[in-house]
């Protein structure tokens, strides 16, 4: 019989929320991952809630929306219109129920966007086929899809920075309008780490806001800045830690995707766009990263929308929303949250499409029934409302933003 020494093992238990409020401050640190994903996991329960009433769920608090200053054709200001909700005890805003308020936030929408593009050899592919959708402050919306659909594309094409042998067609509307975001107000984080290996992480996010951040703040207003993000993107203990690469090891491949992130939130974005968050990491890890996002998103009223392969369950009940593409069309937008048999009731030839056809032609059937089911209607009227509400007659107040 072949010899099995008894080797212990030790797994691990997540800390509960009680025990967690006994801990010393300096144990919380350590605990802090069982902290954020005991918090995400409790708060969310209560915020999808909110969002079973998709897609006029809402019971939002104040919506200021970021403008580029028309007017004064000073696009280096970065300005809000504020616009309030009944009963905000804020004496910056004004009341105004129109029933889409949210924190400083940027609403974005798109609709029937097309991109296609020269494959080199005279002929025109169409990369994204007509897709709409929309993304809304606070909230973390995936874009998933096999490789090769058009994920990246998406972001790319609503990030403005599709490269130059493509061209787009359709609507891409911040806050009800077409704009331009001034420097600072979007960021987007790819998907590799261009980091200088030989600083530390709080070497390289401080000198990265010295950069970043405008004049009109003082050296020591960035170095605070600096701080905190490092520590909102929980690498506190990491921050006297070499980036290292290749030749020195460093810290680990997480704490290398939250530096790169941490650089980008350091203007503080009203829209993050990330591309493949994750890749590369193993579970724990990639939860590390989205749950920070995902608080940092609901706390701060960022709009995020992230391009994402296979996330864990754990990741996914992140995310708010999801977009699913397949060759370039959508066949899923609405909550991530829905179950798979309100999709499957939705998505009614789905099974068909399944078993019975080849994978172009499941597509097309699956896009079909995308297109006419509830979900999909519902998402048209989302974004029809964004628009109206954003572009319409509200109540506006301009006031010099503050970085
Ligand atoms: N500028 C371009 N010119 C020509 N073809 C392009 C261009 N950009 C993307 N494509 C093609 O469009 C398709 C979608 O690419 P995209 O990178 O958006 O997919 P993806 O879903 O992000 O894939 P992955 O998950 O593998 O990163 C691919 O077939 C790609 O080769």
């Amino acid at each position: 019989m072949a010899y099995s020494p008894q080797v212990p093992r030790w797994s691990p238990s997540r800390t509960s929320v009680e025990e967690l409020h006994h801990l010393s401050d300096q144990n919380v640190e350590e605990h802090a991952d069982d902290l954020e994903m005991q918090r995400m996991r409790s708060g969310n329960r209560s915020r999808w809630g909110k969002l079973a009433l998709f897609p006029f769920s809402g019971s939002f608090s104040v919506y200021a929306r970021p403008v580029v200053a028309e007017e004064t054709n000073d696009t280096s200001i970065f300005e809000e219109e504020v616009v309030v909700v009944e009963g905000m005890p804020h004496e910056k805003y004004e009341n105004l129920a129109d029933g889409m308020g949210h924190q400083h936030g940027a609403f974005l929408t798109w609709q029937d966007l097309w991109v296609m593009a020269s494959d080199g050899r005279g002929r025109q592919l169409t990369i994204l086929g007509g897709i709409s959708g929309y993304a809304q402050p606070g909230e973390v919306l995936a874009i998933m899809g096999p490789s090769g659909c058009g994920k990246s594309t998406l972001l790319d094409t609503l990030a403005g920075r599709l490269q130059s042998n493509a061209r787009q067609k359709g609507n891409i509307l911040v806050n009800g309008r077409k704009q331009t975001l001034s420097f600072g107000t979007s960021a987007y984080v790819t998907q590799d780490d261009t980091l200088m290996t030989t600083m530390t992480v709080r070497e390289a996010v401080h000198y990265s806001a010295q950069l970043q951040l405008p004049n009109t703040m003082t050296v020591a207003q960035k170095k605070e800045r600096a701080e905190m993000t490092i520590r909102e993107m929980g690498l506190r203990d990491a921050a006297d830690t070499r980036i290292g690469g290749w030749v020195s090891k460093g810290i680990s491949g997480g704490q290398k995707r939250r530096v790169s992130i941490c650089m980008e939130i350091l203007t503080r974005p009203k829209l993050l766009f990330l591309d493949e968050p994750t890749s590369g990491l193993n579970s724990a890890a990639s939860y590390h990263v989205m749950s920070r996002i995902a608080s940092l998103a609901q706390r701060e009223g960022i709009t995020v929308l992230t391009a994402i392969h296979q996330p864990s369950s754990e990741v996914f009940d992140l995310f708010h929303s999801l977009c699913l593409l397949s060759s370039g069309n959508t066949v899923y937008f609405g909550p991530a949250n829905m179950t798979n048999e309100e999709i499957e009731d939705d998505h009614g030839d789905y099974e068909e499409g399944k078993t019975t056809a080849s994978a172009a032609k499941a597509t097309e059937i699956l896009v079909k029934s995308y297109s006419s089911s509830t979900t999909c209607k519902e998402a048209t009227q989302r974004i029809a409302f964004i628009n109206e509400k954003g572009s319409g007659e509200l109540i506006k107040r301009r006031s010099q933003a503050s970085f």
